[in-house]
C-alpha cells in the first residue's frame, strides 16, 4: 500500500503523521486524500454524514454545542489511537487542537455554550490531550485562502446545514483561525496558501506540497538530533 518511492524521493519518513488544519471549506479533506494517495499513507477523515449531532447543532447551537464537542473529542481521540496503533503513516483531516482552540472557545465566547459545559469540556480535553503521552503530529499543514474563496467553496460543496448558516459565523471563525495559527506551538507548522496547488486541475502541484513537508520534517528531525 505504501508508495515507498515518493516517501524516499522526498525523504518523508514512512511513520510520519501529517495533519491538515484550517477553516471549514478551505480544502482539508481534498488535500488529505491527495497527499495520502501520493505517499501511500492512510487517511483519518472527519465523518460528517454519520455525525448524529451536526445537523441538530446547526439548527440550534445553544442546545447541541456541548453534545457535539464531546462527540468530536471522542471521535478524534479514537482516531488518534488508531494512528498510534498503526505506527503512523497517516494524513489526518483536521487537528484535535482546532476543536478546543476554535470551535469550543468560539461557542463559549458567543454565549452558545454555558460556563459549566465549557469548563467540563476543557477539563476533559486537557486530561485527554495535554499530557506527555499524547503524540503530536510531525507537522500541521495550515491551509489559508481569502474569506471570499473559502465562502465560495462552502457554497459550491453545498452541505444543506452549512448553507443555512449565517455568514457571520464563517467570518468570525475565519478571523479566529488567523489568530489561532499565529499563536500555535503544539507541533511544527507549514502555512500553505490554497492558490499554491490545485489537486484537480494540476495534479503535479502536489509535489510542491511534498517538498515543503519534507523540508519542514527534515528541519525538525535535524534539530532533534543536534
Ligand atoms: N484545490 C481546489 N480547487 C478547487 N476547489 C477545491 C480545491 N480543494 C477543495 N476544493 C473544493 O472546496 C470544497 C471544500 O473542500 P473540502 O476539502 O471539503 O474542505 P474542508 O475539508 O476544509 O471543509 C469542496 O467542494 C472541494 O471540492
Ligand atoms: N469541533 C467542532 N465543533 C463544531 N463544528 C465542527 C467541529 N469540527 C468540525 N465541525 C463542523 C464544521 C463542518 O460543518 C463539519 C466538517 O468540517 P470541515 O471543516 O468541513 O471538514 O463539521
Amino acid at each position: 500500500m505504501l508508495n515507498h518511492s515518493l516517501c524516499e524521493k522526498y525523504g518523508i519518513p514512512r511513520d510520519a503523521v501529517i495533519t491538515i488544519g484550517g477553516t471549514v471549506g478551505v480544502g482539508k479533506s481534498t488535500i488529505t486524500m491527495a497527499l495520502a494517495e501520493s505517499l501511500g499513507f492512510r487517511t483519518s477523515l472527519e465523518k460528517v454524514d454519520s455525525n448524529p449531532y451536526l445537523d441538530k447543532f446547526y439548527a440550534d447551537f445553544e442546545k447541541w454545542s456541548f453534545h457535539l464537542q464531546v462527540y468530536f473529542l471522542a471521535e478524534r481521540f479514537k482516531e488518534q489511537k488508531r494512528i498510534f496503533e498503526y505506527g503512523g503513516g497517516f494524513v489526518q483531516d483536521r487537528s484535535i487542537y482546532e476543536d478546543t482552540g476554535i470551535f469550543a472557545k468560539m461557542l463559549f465566547d458567543q454565549g452558545k455554550m454555558s460556563q459549566t459545559d465549557y469548563a467540563t469540556y476543557t477539563s476533559l480535553f486537557e486530561a485527554m490531550v495535554m499530557t506527555p503521552y499524547f503524540p503530536h503530529p510531525d507537522v500541521l499543514i495550515y491551509l489559508e485562502g481569502t474569506f471570499d474563496d473559502v465562502l465560495t467553496r462552502i457554497k459550491e460543496r453545498g452541505r444543506p446545514m452549512e448553507q443555512n448558516t449565517d455568514i457571520a459565523y464563517w467570518k468570525e471563525m475565519y478571523g479566529r483561525y488567523e489568530e489561532w495559527i499565529n499563536n500555535f506551538t503544539a507541533c511544527p507548522v507549514i502555512r500553505l496558501n490554497i492558490n499554491e496547488y490545485d489537486v484537480f486541475k494540476d495534479k503535479e502541484s502536489i509535489h510542491h506540497v511534498l517538498e515543503k513537508i519534507a523540508q519542514r520534517i527534515g528541519q525538525v528531525r535535524q534539530t532533534v538530533r543536534v
